[in-house]
């Protein structure tokens, strides 16, 4: 499990050693590991660091500090160190260990921006060190202009410049993953004692590139994280398997009221993402046309016409490809909902939903449904507010429905209404196509169905149980995911289809599952990319 933080958590889990001196100590850290991740990136591309140029922009607080004292550590490795200090000061201790180490000091304040920009463009390695987690809000006045300037030259580039953001992107939110521009895109983010929110979620999460984790000795300072993300070692313990002597009942049977003859093609998609997610039954309910198309698609599923109650289930799948004017499917969504069972509502349903639900109801809205539904409940966000503030929003959504609510986009978040959330990044940008959706709603069913019930799976991993339903759908949205990027991986690299995702679903289970967990378990996430 990847853990991540805001800034204030961070800064608590520090005073225990501040206060005992250790100060510089954790910003050397910090900035070893710093210096460390350039180096290593260097190398994984075949490149040295001595004659190499090194350019850190450099902010007045502690982030600038690390900064310099990083680009110190680089100089000793023979790299050219350049520092444009954007505020009157500069850590006073970091500045003298860099100017000792020979490195070269710009001071914005004098000097036109733009002549500074197009030297820290021509470097090798960038390091963007102007804020942290202390700052409020984004950059400002003439480090603005440098910023925008950088980020500009580096866009035109064709990407020989390395851009390393030191804790986080200037700009970006710890906290909340807002962006406040500009903000220089990093290739790499090197992020101290656990990550920060803002980097697991959107918008932050497009400026943060690859994020990895360095420990600074904080680590047993810091309390429950509140956003986390599940690495693979996770997915290998809590996805289920069946028993020995399992049958297909035990093993869990979906229900899906999916699909019309509008959209029959979401019934077909949502019953083959769950069949390829190791439930023991799909129960298709809906109208004849859609129920002959299912069957002849998929003739595992059982098929009728007739309603919720008649039909033994262990969790239901309601919405995909259904509309307002869909009345009996509908119905049958609201029937499923009012059954108590696990629920993953999609599409169509999002609206048909009483106000009030239960942590075991899962809501998969993408950003317009997730807006619509916020305005619903009485709040004001539009679509553009929610994409500006993903993680918030998804928040607010599950704390006012009471229900589970995963958000769909490029990072999947899902909040439970104790306020916890995952985040998760599995995929690839051609896994926003059509169906896409219908068959990520039938992984989440599925893993409901065969999950749902196992509580002791996940207070195992210290998930608590009403918390599991979001563990669940994000179990679902890694998997989907995953397989989506494999499907590609299997076309070069190219476009994939929603049927090729279910298709590629229990290859990417089998790989998963087979991991090794103890030796996974080991490779702790705090060292490792999380993308
Ligand atoms: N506290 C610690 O012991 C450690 C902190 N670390 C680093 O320290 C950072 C936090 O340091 P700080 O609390 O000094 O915060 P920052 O380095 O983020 O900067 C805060 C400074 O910038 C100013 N500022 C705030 N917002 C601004 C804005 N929008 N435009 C211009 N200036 C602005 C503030 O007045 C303050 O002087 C972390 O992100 C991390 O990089 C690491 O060295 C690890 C140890
Ligand atoms: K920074």
């Amino acid at each position: 499990m990847i853990s991540a933080y805001t800034g204030t958590q961070v800064r608590q889990a520090e005073e225990p050693l501040l206060a005992s001196g250790l100060g510089d100590v954790l910003m050397q850290r910090a900035a070893h590991g710093l210096a460390n991740a350039v180096i290593r990136e260097r190398r994984s591309r075949g490149l040295g660091t001595y004659g190499a140029s090194v350019s850190v922009l450099t902010g007045k607080g502690n982030n600038g500090g690390d900064g310099l004292y990083a680009a110190s550590f680089l100089a000793a490795r023979g790299m050219r160190t350049t520092a444009v200090l954007t505020g009157d000061t500069a850590h006073p201790q970091a500045l003298a260990a860099f100017e000792r180490a020979g490195g070269r000091v710009h001071r914005l304040d004098g000097t036109a921006p733009a002549a500074l920009a197009a030297e820290a463009a021509r470097a090798d390695v960038v390091i963007d060190a102007v804020l942290g987690t202390g700052a409020k809000g984004g950059l400002r006045g003439s480090a603005a202009v440098l910023v925008a300037a950088v980020a500009e030259l580096l866009a035109g580039s064709g990407g020989q410049t390395f851009v390393v953001a030191c804790d986080l992107p200037s700009g970006v939110d710890a906290d909340t993953g807002e962006v406040f521009e500009p903000v220089l895109p990093a290739d790499l983010t090197v992020t101290f004692g656990g990550a920060k929110n803002g980097l697991l979620a959107d918008p932050g999460a497009d400026y943060a590139g690859r994020v990895l984790v360095v420990p600074i000795g904080i680590e047993e300072h810091l309390p429950q994280p509140s956003v986390s993300r599940l690495d693979e070692a996770d997915l290998a313990r809590l996805l289920p398997h069946p028993a020995r002597r399992a049958h297909k009942y035990s093993r869990g049977v979906l229900g899906v009221v999916a699909g019309s003859v509008d959209y029959p093609g979401a019934a077909v998609l949502a019953c083959r993402g769950a069949l390829a997610a190791g439930v023991g039954m799909v129960r298709y309910l809906g109208p004849p046309q859609v129920a002959d198309l299912v069957r002849q698609a998929c003739p595992e599923v059982v098929c009728s016409t007739g309603s919720v109650a008649d039909n033994r289930v262990q969790a239901w799948l309601v919405g995909s490809g259904m509309g307002p004017e869909h009345h009996e499917q509908l119905q049958r969504a609201r029937d499923a909902v009012g059954s108590g069972l696990p629920v993953v509502a999609d599409a169509g349903a999002l609206p048909a939903l009483p106000e009030t639900l239960g942590p075991h109801v899962v809501l998969t809205p993408h950003t317009g449904e997730l807006a619509s539904l916020l305005q619903r409940l009485g709040r004001s966000e539009d679509r553009d507010a929610v994409e500006a503030g993903t993680l918030a929003a998804v928040r607010r959504a599950s704390e006012l429905t009471g229900g589970t609510v995963l958000l769909k986009g490029a990072t999947t978040l899902v909040a439970a209404p104790s306020g916890d959330v995952f985040s998760q990044a599995d995929g690839t940008p051609w896994l926003a196509t059509a169906g896409s959706g219908d068959v990520l709603a039938g992984v989440i069913g599925a893993l409901l169905a065969q999950a749902g019930n196992d509580v002791g799976r996940f207070s195992k991993e210290g998930v608590e149980p009403d918390v599991r339903w979001a563990a669940i759908a994000a179990l679902g949205a890694a998997l989907h995911g995953k397989a989506g990027r494999s499907a590609s991986d299997s076309n070069a690299g190219g476009p994939v289809t929603a049927g090729g995702i279910a298709d590629s679903l229990p290859q990417t289970w089998g790989k998963v599952s087979t991991l090794s967990n103890s030796g996974l378990r080991k490779r702790n996430s705090h060292t490792q990319p999380l993308r």
